[in-house]
């Protein structure tokens, strides 16, 4: 018996003192929001295959499923839908701050303080009640694709691209940014980009989310965990990746040079942007369902040089390292052949995520408990005061 109650106090310790730096496979809490599983069921959302859900769905069933806990009947979607589009429009405010801007910023630096700009202004900013964070949730899917293209537009300079504020939200998002597409390359660009935002739009504790969840757990507002998170998300070793492989490849340029800029990176020991994952070990399912997308991207605009050169750095870095791409790479090339600007990719990636923060953020709240890890105390041993006189 004495043995027994041992052996449990000893797990107690190994538990209370286990470290594991960049807390790697430590579980951090629960959540029935999403599934990060290299196994058999691949990557779920709410228990549907993200496969599935890539093929079938529009974003914004995607985004119902995600913040209210089940995909909407037709009529729910359709109010879901007509909600987003009612919110397409930004609070004075943050029009004004946005006239101050100037070229050379950082957009995401801009979408930050415009996130947080947003809670300022927001009609149920006192309001922390689950039905105002959800609808909170619902008028940012209007608003930040808004704020990322009128940005967008005052760092590059021009005109609004549109004043249309119709449509699915991939659709509009697509206007706001390249402009009115039409025909079957058109819908080809539209449905790869709704495609791309159902895969970027939640993946467990990611950096970006528990960023979202620490800060939610001490009770403060959604804009504010938000804002903690777009900050994370802009880190190339997150979210900021996509831009930075789209600018390797533009620097790249031409497929021949692909092979011994690769080389010259990993011989200079540089990481290759958009490969490697902390979970996914063996592949990220999200990788294969936009690389399709970008292929039939470059068949149809004729124009193969990115997808030529992913796949020649894919290949070696495959053979020299073992790696294998993570979503950021191929949605690189899909991004580039849709005319999306690179300093747009980090960006669009907010517009999508917001679901999963917000999301994470109400499941937070309705089983809260402050996220208070603890530290390895690493510093000096106890040591003696000496008071400013006699310090030398
Ligand atoms: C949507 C997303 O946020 S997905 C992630 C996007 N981020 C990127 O694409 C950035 C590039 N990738 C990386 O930096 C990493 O793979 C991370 C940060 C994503 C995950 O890293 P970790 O799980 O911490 O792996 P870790 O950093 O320990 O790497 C293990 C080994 O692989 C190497 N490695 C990992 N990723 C890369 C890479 N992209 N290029 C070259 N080498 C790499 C490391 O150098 C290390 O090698 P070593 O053992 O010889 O030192
Ligand atoms: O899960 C992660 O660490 C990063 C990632 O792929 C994501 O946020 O989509």
């Amino acid at each position: 018996m004495n043995e027994v109650i041992h052996e449990q106090a000893a797990a107690k310790v190994a538990h209370h003192t286990g470290y594991s730096p960049g807390l790697e496979g430590v579980i951090a809490g629960e959540s029935e929001i999403c599934q990060v599983d290299e196994g058999d069921s691949g990557l779920r959302y709410r228990g549907y295959a993200i496969g599935d859900l890539a093929d079938w769905s529009s974003f914004e069933e995607v985004a119902h499923l995600l913040l209210v806990g089940r995909l909407p009947t037709g009529t729910e979607l359709h109010t879901f839908s007509d909600l987003i589009m009612r919110n397409r429009q930004l609070p004075d405010p943050v029009e004004r701050f946005l006239e101050t801007l100037r070229p050379g910023l950082h957009q995401m630096d801009v979408l930050r303080t415009g996130m947080s700009l947003l809670g300022m202004t927001d009609p149920d900013a006192q309001d922390a009640s689950p039905e105002s964070t959800l609808r909170k949730s619902i008028r940012l899917l209007g608003q930040v694709p808004c704020l990322v293209a009128e940005c967008h537009r005052r760092l590059a300079g021009g005109q609004p691209v549109t004043r249309d504020h119709s449509g699915g939200f991939a659709e509009h998002l697509l206007r706001l940014i390249v402009g009115e597409l039409r025909g079957e390359l058109g819908s080809a660009m539209t449905q790869a980009l709704n495609v791309s935002l159902i895969l970027y739009a939640e993946h467990e504790f990611n950096a970006s989310t528990f960023s979202a969840r620490v800060t939610a757990s001490t009770l403060t507002d959604l804009h504010g965990a938000l804002t903690a998170a777009v900050a994370t998300l802009k880190g190339p070793l997150h979210g900021g990746a996509n831009e930075a492989v789209a600018s390797m490849l533009i620097e790249i340029g031409t497929p021949e040079r692909a092979e011994s800029w690769v080389r010259n990176a990993l011989a200079s020991k540089h990481r290759v942007m958009g490969f490697g994952h902390r979970v996914l070990k063996q592949g990220d399912a999200r990788s294969t369902i936009i690389q399709r997308h970008a292929e039939r991207l470059s068949r149809l605009c004729h124009d193969g040089r990115w997808y030529d050169i992913a796949s020649t750095i894919d290949r070696i870095m495959l053979v020299e390292k073992g790696l294998r791409p993570n979503l950021d790479f191929y949605t690189a090339v899909a991004y580039l052949l849709m005319s999306i600007p690179a300093e747009l990719s980090t960006p669009l990636f907010v517009c999508s995520r917001i679901t999963g923060w917000c999301a994470h953020v109400m499941e937070q709240q309705q089983h809260n408990r402050l996220i208070r890890p603890r530290a390895r105390y690493t510093g000096p041993s106890p040591r003696t005061y000496e008071p400013l006189h006699r310090r030398i």
